[in-house]
């Protein structure tokens, strides 16, 4: 291999970019900056900014959870730490792990109060819980020495060594720690994990629909993220040797937001450019006297102006106008059904001597309105059912009760002989309910192959933890969801889209990886809602193909939708609803007679297709 064959085939692969760009630039950076007292400094500052960057990077940028509770677990973690090495003699070492750890029990509390919260209403929840802990610092004497703060009585050291805060060697630590939490993120981004952070942030029923307790991905980078403030927080301290409540402030707070902002929130390099960027306004504000705020603010604007997703986002966007390698999408779903493969899709296990699923006399009452009226309904196993009915006529409602995204007002619903009324929607796709939305429920910014391998997650074999740190199960976990993803979406015609960003792709491309997703759950029952809606001709035709694939693997489907004649082609029963109510049940020849079907909903279009 020649040496520029070497290096554009290191920058080309991302990992070996990062493994090998990361710990250099670091290296350098101590380097440049141990020769001269004020850039130890400011590098040293810049390090611990990075990892505070980082942490809320996580939780806000690729998570979507607005919570600025974040500078209270940096404080908590710089405390902490202080406190335990001073009271009760805990080595340096160990305080902090100790930061963290008690920085991350604060996190996991807080998560309670704002499970059930989103956005804005995270944001003031953990406002509050920013603004208590600020005050908590500069009152509670005993502790946090109030509002003079304390000192940290022995500075760190490690044998004969004392690592002084403005020491190079301090910075040597904290550019450690910067490699360590960018190698972590670095993982996690790379990771199953990731991807679910990502769908946290986009599309939550991305993760319901996958069979992922979304619930618990929150508790984990909520708790992850409030760690790594903690550990932010026991550098500073350890840096400053005396902390005290002004640097734990809402204007650092507010710091926190813009570096992650303008570095650009959700992506990797985000926190590196965005701390570099704000180090570097300010030291040209501080040459401005005056003019300092000035400068700041016009910085900010401009800065967001040119690209309000960030720095890291406009040099990526640079960097795939330059790079050789362009991703292919082409432009049409051109496979045939042909392609199917009979060996794709075999549910195991179903028992053929009782239905599938059985909706017994289900109600569903939205206040005054009842969508659902006393349905009863049961599907075989293997059987395709078309469900149609005019738009209020209850199908969704009734779909949604058997998936959980709705509870029923009365009433049961059975699947493989045992209620599920009271599993979660995730539980139930565990169970082996596949579903999809009326609306595309893919995460837009994850590849078409990513949001199929969502899919796959519950079939994980390493766990979150394991996830984040990216390891060989993780991997090879990886590696195999990739695998049966690709095919998958080869299967369903998609195979030269797999590598294109979902929100690329047209409609049909969409709900037809909707359908591969769910069939990454190897489900039983696939409930397909208004799968044609908004399709072309063509791509209707692929559909078609494609349940009739899914039949003759005696897969048991529902699919609702619109068009009658569509319905009655790909079914081997129809049922009507009106109403809320089921008004005609049967082969769709049969149903399409039935005087209050034909008369009720159906008219010209049931009478052409008689
Ligand atoms: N979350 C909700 N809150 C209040 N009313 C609702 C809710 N969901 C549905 N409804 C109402 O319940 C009735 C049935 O709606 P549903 O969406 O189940 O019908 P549909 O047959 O699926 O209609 P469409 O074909 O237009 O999707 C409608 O009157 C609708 O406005």
């Amino acid at each position: 291999m020649t040496e520029m064959s070497f290096l554009s085939k290191t920058l080309l692969r991302p990992d070996l970019a990062v493994h090998v760009a990361i710990p250099a630039a670091l290296l350098a950076l101590y380097a440049f900056a141990s020769g001269d007292s004020y850039m130890t400094y400011l590098a040293t500052a810049g390090a611990i900014s990075y990892v505070l960057t980082a942490s809320f990077n996580l939780v806000f940028g690729y998570a979507g959870i607005f919570s600025l509770a974040s500078i209270a677990f940096y404080g908590i973690g710089a405390y902490a730490s202080v406190y335990a090495e001073n009271q009760w003699g805990m080595p340096f070492w160990l305080s902090f792990p100790f930061a963290m750890l008690v920085a991350s029990v604060f996190a996991a509390i807080l998560i309670f109060p704002t499970s059930h919260l989103r956005d804005i209403f995270i944001a003031i929840v953990t406002l509050g819980f920013a603004v208590t802990a600020i005050e908590v610092f500069a009152q509670w004497d005993e502790v946090t020495g109030g509002a003079g703060g304390i000192y940290l009585i022995d500075p760190p050291s490690i044998g004969s060594h004392t690592f002084l805060g403005g020491d190079p060697s301090y910075l040597l630590f904290s550019l450690f720690v910067v490699w360590a939490v960018g190698e972590l993120t670095w993982r996690i981004s790379r990771s199953g994990f990731g991807r679910k952070l990502i769908a946290l942030r986009e599309t939550p029923r991305a993760l319901a629909a996958s069979g992922v307790n979304d619930a618990k991905i929150r508790f984990a980078v909520f708790v992850l993220s409030g760690a790594l403030a903690g550990l932010a927080g026991a550098l500073y301290a350890h840096f400053q040797l005396i902390i005290s409540p002004e640097a734990f402030s809402i204007s650092r707070l507010i710091e926190l937001l813009l570096a992650t902002v303008i570095g650009g929130a959700g992506t990797f390099l985000g926190p590196f450019l965005g701390v570099l960027v704000l180090i570097l306004i300010d030291e040209v504000g501080a040459r401005m006297g005056d003019l300092e705020p000035i400068v700041y603010g016009v910085a900010v604007i401009v800065l967001m102006s040119v690209g309000r997703h960030g720095v890291a986002n406009l040099l990526a966007r640079a960097w795939q106008q330059w790079s050789p390698v362009r991703p292919t999408v082409s432009s049409a779903t051109s496979a045939t059904v042909s392609k199917l493969d009979e060996e794709v899709l075999t549910p195991e296990g179903l028992d053929s001597s009782r239905p599938l699923l059985v909706v017994e006399d289900v109600t569903v009452q939205f206040g005054g309105v009842r969508a659902v009226s006393g349905v009863t309904l049961a599907l075989q196993a293997g059987e395709v059912v078309g469900m149609v009915g005019p738009n209020g006529a209850g199908k969704t409602s009734l779909f949604n009760s058997i998936t959980g995204e709705v509870t029923p007002t009365s009433g049961d619903v059975l699947f493989a002989g045992r209620s599920i009324l009271n599993d979660a929607p995730h539980q139930r796709r565990k169970r082996g309910i596949g579903r999809t939305f009326q609306l595309p429920s893919l995460v837009p910014d994850l590849t078409l192959v990513e949001n199929v391998m969502l899919g796959g997650e519950i079939r994980a074999r390493a766990g979150l933890l394991r996830q984040s740190l990216f390891s060989r199960v993780a991997r090879a976990d990886d590696r195999s969801r990739r695998a049966e993803a690709l095919a998958l979406l080869d299967e369903l015609g998609l195979g030269d889209r797999a590598r294109g960003r979902a929100s690329d792709q047209p409609y049909g491309v969409q709900r037809l990886t909707e359908i591969a997703r769910s069939l990454m759950l190897s489900p039983a029952l696939l409930m397909l809602d208004e799968p044609g809606a908004g399709l072309t001709e063509d791509e209707r035709g692929h559909l078609a193909g494609v349940i009739e694939h899914l039949r003759r693997r005696h897969l048991t489907v529902i699919v609702i939708d619109h068009n009658v004649s569509f319905v009655a082609s790909i079914s081997d029963r129809m049922v009507v609803m009106d109403s809320g109510e089921l008004i005609a049940d049967g082969a769709p020849k049969d149903v399409l007679q039935v005087e209050r079907v034909v008369g009720a909903y159906l008219g010209s279009e049931a009478a052409a297709h008689g």
